[in-house]
């Protein structure tokens, strides 16, 4: 038996940590029955990065009016550029009884959290800080200063680790897909044991 509504799934943690690459290696696996929330942004597209599968790419004007009109679940301006999760799909998906899994940085995780405090929060961290810096700086698409920018985010968004559900360490990125799956079965397992005792509880009276 499956709860009615599908689970929010968010991974978050800061810049360079790998989570874009540990969601697409999910996201590779046959196995996987989340729905990717695609988010919308006004930085510019990085080589190869296509308008509707890796973002939704947009003007600040329209960004700022989907603010205004309540489109996004969450956003946040990070080092310089709006990041947002449009509503509507999240919540269709939900309906649906779909998974959805959001990948995004913390102050919006956060926010997540304040409105869906049902969903299951996973907080990826990197071995060290030095091999989050070799990262961010190793993946090669920022400047000198957006990579100390994001750096010092970084340090500040470790701080925030424990208001998440679980901290998956991602140290190859096959182990922490397998952990974040694990995570996900035993969420299921969890929400439909204690559907089950409710119900038998409520019965009884
Ligand atoms: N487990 C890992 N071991 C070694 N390198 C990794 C691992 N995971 C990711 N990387 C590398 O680290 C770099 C940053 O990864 P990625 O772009 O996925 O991070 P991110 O958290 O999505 O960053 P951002 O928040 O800035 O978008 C990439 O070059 C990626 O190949
Ligand atoms: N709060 C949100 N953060 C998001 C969203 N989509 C992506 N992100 C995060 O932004 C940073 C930078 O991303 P990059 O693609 O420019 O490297 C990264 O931590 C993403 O996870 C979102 O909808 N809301």
């Amino acid at each position: 038996m499956r709860s009615e509504r599908g689970l929010l799934i968010v991974l978050s943690g800061p810049s360079g940590v790998g989570k874009g690459t540990v969601r697409k290696a999910l996201f590779n696996q046959e196995d996987i029955q989340f729905q990717y929330s695609v988010s919308a942004t006004t930085r510019n597209p990085r080589e190869g990065e296509v308008n509707g599968v890796d973002y939704f790419f947009k003007m600040r004007e329209e960004f700022e009016r989907m603010i205004a009109n309540n489109e996004l679940l969450e956003w946040a301006e990070f080092v310089g550029n709006y990041y947002g999760t449009p509503i509507a799909y999240v919540e269709q998906t939900l309906q649906q009884g779909k998974d959805v899994f959001l990948e995004i940085e913390v102050q919006g995780a956060l926010q997540v959290k304040k409105a869906f405090p049902e969903g299951v929060f996973i907080f990826l961290a990197p071995p060290s800080l030095s091999e989050l810096k070799s990262r961010i700086v190793g993946r090669g698409t920022e400047t000198e200063d957006v990579i100390h920018n994001r750096l010092t985010v970084a340090k500040e968004e470790i701080e925030m680790m424990d208001a998440y559900d679980y901290v998956v360490e991602n140290d190859e990125v096959q182990l922490a897909c397998d952990r974040i799956k694990a995570i996900v079965v035993g969420e299921h397992c969890r929400r439909e044991r204690v559907a089950k005792y409710y119900k038998q509880m409520t019965e009884v009276e």
